[in-house]
C-alpha cells in the first residue's frame, strides 16, 4: 500500500480495474459495442454466425468482469472448451482484439485503462489459438 505521496502516482495501475473501468455498466457496453463490431465484421462474424448471441454476450460480461478482479463469477463452459473447434490462428485472435479495441474506443475507456483490460486477456490467448 502507498504511503507516500511520491507513491501515489502509481495507484492507478494497482487500484481495482473493475471500478476503474466503470463497473458492470461500463463492462456491458463494451460488450454491447463489441458485439456490434463482430456484426459488420466478415471474417470475424464467420466465427459467430451459429451463436447464440445473448448467450455469448452474458458470459463474456461475466469473464472481463472477473478479469477486471470484478464481484463476479464466471458461469460459462471453460475457454478451451468453447474455442475448440474453431481453429482460431493468430491473425484471427489479433484481428478480434482490434474490434474490441474499437469497443473499448467507443465506450471512451481511456487507453492505460484498455491496457489493462487488454493484459488480463492476453493471459487467456493460448487457451484459444489453433484449437
Ligand atoms: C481473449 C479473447 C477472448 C475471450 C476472453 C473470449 C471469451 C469468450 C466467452 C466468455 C465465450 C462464451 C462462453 C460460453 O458460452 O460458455 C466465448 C464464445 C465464443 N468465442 Fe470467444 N473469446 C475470445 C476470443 C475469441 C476469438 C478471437 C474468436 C474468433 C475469432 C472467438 C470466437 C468465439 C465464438 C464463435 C464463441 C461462441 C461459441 C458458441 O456459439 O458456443 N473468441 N468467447
Amino acid at each position: 500500500t502507498p504511503t507516500t505521496s511520491a507513491s501515489s502516482s502509481v495507484v492507478s495501475s494497482s487500484d481495482n480495474l473493475y471500478q476503474t473501468l466503470g463497473g458492470k455498466a461500463k463492462i456491458d457496453e463494451i460488450v454491447d459495442n463489441f458485439i456490434n463490431e463482430i456484426a459488420f465484421d466478415q471474417e470475424t462474424y464467420a466465427f459467430f454466425k451459429d451463436s447464440n448471441m445473448q448467450r455469448f454476450k452474458e458470459k463474456l460480461s461475466e469473464q472481463l468482469c472477473v478479469m477486471a478482479q470484478g464481484p463476479c463469477t464466471y458461469t460459462g463452459d471453460s475457454m478451451e472448451q468453447v474455442h475448440t473447434g474453431m481453429n482460431i490462428t493468430e491473425a484471427n485472435f489479433n484481428h478480434g482484439v482490434d474490434l474490441f479495441i474499437n469497443a473499448m474506443d467507443k465506450a471512451d475507456i481511456p487507453h492505460n485503462v484498455q491496457n489493462r483490460l487488454l493484459n488480463e486477456m492476453a493471459k487467456t490467448r493460448k487457451q484459444m489459438l489453433y484449437r
